[in-house]
């Protein structure tokens, strides 16, 4: 095994720092959605391969989750302040806290996939068109075997939803929708599935002050979830780790949801002085009765997998260590099923709910852009981004 040198630079560096990354000669079996030792070892070769810089955040990326693939959970004392390199290599080595090193080996390959199409395709993109499917900045979309998979790809913040994810997140849905592919499929990478909400979206006040804050976000989530409401083909969660917010309130409008039994699902609004949103004031109690709804969504309770699945939450819970290979296999057998008869047979199930769920969705998001402008909503906000507080 040789070892490939790769830049780095960081902020307050004044010279251009070192990154190694071990490269082995082999060939890339692409179609296999279960990353063979063979194809992690293909995809650092790729690494070598790539004819434009991926960028520090990538290179990061790449290092912490080859470390985790090769090595497990992160296992070096943390680097001091000053040492600004090694301090983000174990950053991002540590945010993949316990990822499964089969989990971290299959979102390398990904990862040097989705790296491999854009920087070779970011030649050929004619301006304006910036947001192909291999071109986002919070998601990872590969598209192969009939299954759309959107992942997604901030690991080191536990997936949180900032503006850009959302509006990605749109993006990329509208184009499954468009593409061949028989079925879409939302994962997160890293050892969260989400933790919801991006917590500084709300910091960045526009000149109009914090109405208008509160209007654009209300505006922002309405047409976010409409995307799901309206969403034509079979989508399916994979719930790799633990989800918080709107990361499981919008679980009630996927058509299966499948959880590794690491995941666990938090809707802490009302700490949050916030409500509910992504239909959930409507899907869940008719998933789950109202009382057990109003423990999830009114008391903050966080549910196991397990409890998630006797709820009717979650379709089906598995061993985390089988997770990715079961659910795979199965995703792969069901994209192989007629398109058309499995999107008009989703049709029929969903079609008439979809005026309620649009005027619940309007509700909501009028609701909570009311919430947003409390004081309780405000001052559990800076709690979080002063480090007061955490879930
Ligand atoms: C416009 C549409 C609005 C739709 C509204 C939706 C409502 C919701 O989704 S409400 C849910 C909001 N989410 C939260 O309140 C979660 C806040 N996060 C936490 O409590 C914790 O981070 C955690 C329990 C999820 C994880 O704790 P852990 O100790 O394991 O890791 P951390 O060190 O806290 O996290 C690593 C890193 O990630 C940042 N981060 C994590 N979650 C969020 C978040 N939701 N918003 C912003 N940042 C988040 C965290 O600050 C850390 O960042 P640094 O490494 O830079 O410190």
């Amino acid at each position: 095994m040789g070892w490939e040198q790769i830049e780095i630079s960081l902020p307050n560096c004044s010279a251009l720092q070192v990154i190694s990354f071990p490269v082995v000669q082999l060939h890339l079996n692409r179609t296999a959605m279960r990353a063979s030792q063979k194809d992690f070892e293909n995809a650092m070769n790729q690494v070598k391969l790539l004819k434009k810089d991926p960028g520090n955040e990538a290179k990061l990326k790449l290092y912490a989750l080859y470390k985790q693939a090769t090595e497990g959970p992160c296992n070096m004392p943390k680097p001091g302040v000053f040492d600004l390199i090694n301090k983000a290599k174990w950053d991002a080595w540590n945010a993949l806290g316990s990822l499964p090193k089969e989990t971290a080996r299959q979102n390398y390959v990904d990862l040097v996939s989705s790296l491999s199409s854009s920087l070779e395709s970011s030649s050929q993109v004619e301006p304006g068109t910036d947001r192909k499917s291999t071109g986002y900045e919070t998601l990872m979309v590969t598209s192969e075997d009939g299954i759309t998979k959107i992942m997604l790809n901030r690991p080191t913040k536990k997936n949180a939803l900032n503006v850009e994810m959302y509006h990605e997140i749109m993006h990329a849905l509208k184009a499954a929708s468009k593409d061949d592919s028989a079925i879409t499929v939302l994962t997160g990478n890293g050892d969260y599935y989400s933790s919801g909400n991006d917590l500084t979206n709300f910091t960045d006040i526009p000149p109009g002050g914090v109405e208008e804050k509160a209007k654009n976000g209300a505006i922002l989530l309405r047409e976010f979830v409409g995307c799901f409401i309206d969403f034509p083909k079979p989508l399916i969660a994979m719930v790799n780790g633990p989800a918080v917010g709107i990361s499981v309130t919008l679980l009630g409008l996927f058509d299966a949801v499948y959880a590794s039994d690491r995941a666990t699902f938090h809707t802490p609004f009302s700490h949050l002085g916030q409500s509910p949103e992504g239909c959930s004031s409507y899907t869940f109690p008719k998933i789950m009765s109202p009382a057990k709804a109003i423990e999830m969504l009114v008391f903050g309770k966080k549910l196991t997998a397990g409890e998630a699945c006797a709820q009717g939450l979650v379709t089906e819970v598995f061993p985390d260590s089988t997770f990715q290979k079961e659910v795979w296999t199965r995703l792969k057998a069901f994209a192989k099923l007629p398109p058309n008869a499995m999107r008009i047979s989703k049709g029929i199930i969903r079609n008439r709910e979809k005026e309620t769920l649009h005027a619940v969705n309007a509700e909501e998001c009028s609701v909570l852009q009311g919430r947003w402008l409390s004081d309780e909503c405000m001052n559990a906000v800076v709690n979080f981004l002063s480090r007061k507080s955490k879930l």
